[in-house]
């Protein structure tokens, strides 16, 4: 059912250029709490989670977030993709919080000091205001990672698609990184839909695990 939690997925076929992801899927998953995409590189969930987005179309069927088609339900989504872009990695932690800022959702550009003020909080919020003022690409693997994730947080998204969040980070780092995404799932009351190998840190943390593999998307 297009339920306000629930992915829904109806003959959904996807491909990404001559490899089919999804193959006629049909399911209805809630994605409340935390949802781990799992399945074998190359198996396309980074595909998958940009045609939640919208960035890539459907060959065939209807795909709806939380109720609404991937172009509607965007604008209550923070992304954060897999790894950055190199021109990304020269400008300072707190800028690349506050670009995400374009007062989009409102029509108005928001006064940069109240962009600063919003970027600041979370920065603090994700545990990265004392490292704000660096470049990213001085920035540790796991810093940057908490960066990325201010960055998703910005217009107070009600949905978080995260692309291999705990990637390239050490134990502590991913357990870190999970107790974070944890709370914002419990306190705030944030959906997050993410890819990732590291399933031993996500142990007694996700709701539910969503398989991907050989064109079939199941739970
Ligand atoms: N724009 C594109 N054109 C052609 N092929 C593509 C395109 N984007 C992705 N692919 C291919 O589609 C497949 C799925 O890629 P995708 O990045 O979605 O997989 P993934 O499951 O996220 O992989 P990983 O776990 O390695 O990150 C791969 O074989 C990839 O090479």
């Amino acid at each position: 059912m297009a339920h306000p939690d629930n992915l829904f997925l109806d003959g959904v076929t996807l491909c990404a250029g001559h490899k089919t992801i999804l193959d006629h899927v049909t399911l209805t998953v809630p994605i409340t709490g935390m949802t781990l995409l799992a399945g074998r590189n190359g198996s396309g969930k980074s595909t998958f989670l940009k045609a939640c987005l919208g960035l890539v179309r459907l060959q065939n069927g209807v795909l709806l977030v939380k109720g609404q088609p991937p172009e509607t339900a965007c604008k209550q989504i923070g992304y954060m993709p897999q790894g950055l872009n190199d021109a990304a990695l020269m400008i300072p932690a707190i800028s690349h919080v506050m670009a995400a800022m374009n007062g989009a959702q409102w029509g108005v550009s928001l006064p940069s000091r109240n962009r600063r003020e919003n970027a600041e909080r979370l920065l603090a919020l994700t545990g990265a205001l004392s490292f704000a003022r660096r470049p990213l690409g001085l920035l540790s693997g796991g810093e940057r990672q908490r960066v990325c994730l201010a960055q998703a947080l910005t217009d107070n998204p009600k949905t978080l698609l995260l692309d291999e969040p705990l990637a390239a980070l050490d134990h502590e780092a991913q357990h870190q990184i999970v107790s974070l995404l944890d709370t914002l799932t419990r306190e705030l009351g944030i959906s997050i839909l993410m890819t990732s190998h590291e399933t031993e840190a996500l142990d007694g943390k996700v709701s539910r695990i969503l398989k991907l593999e050989n064109g079939s998307l199941h739970v």
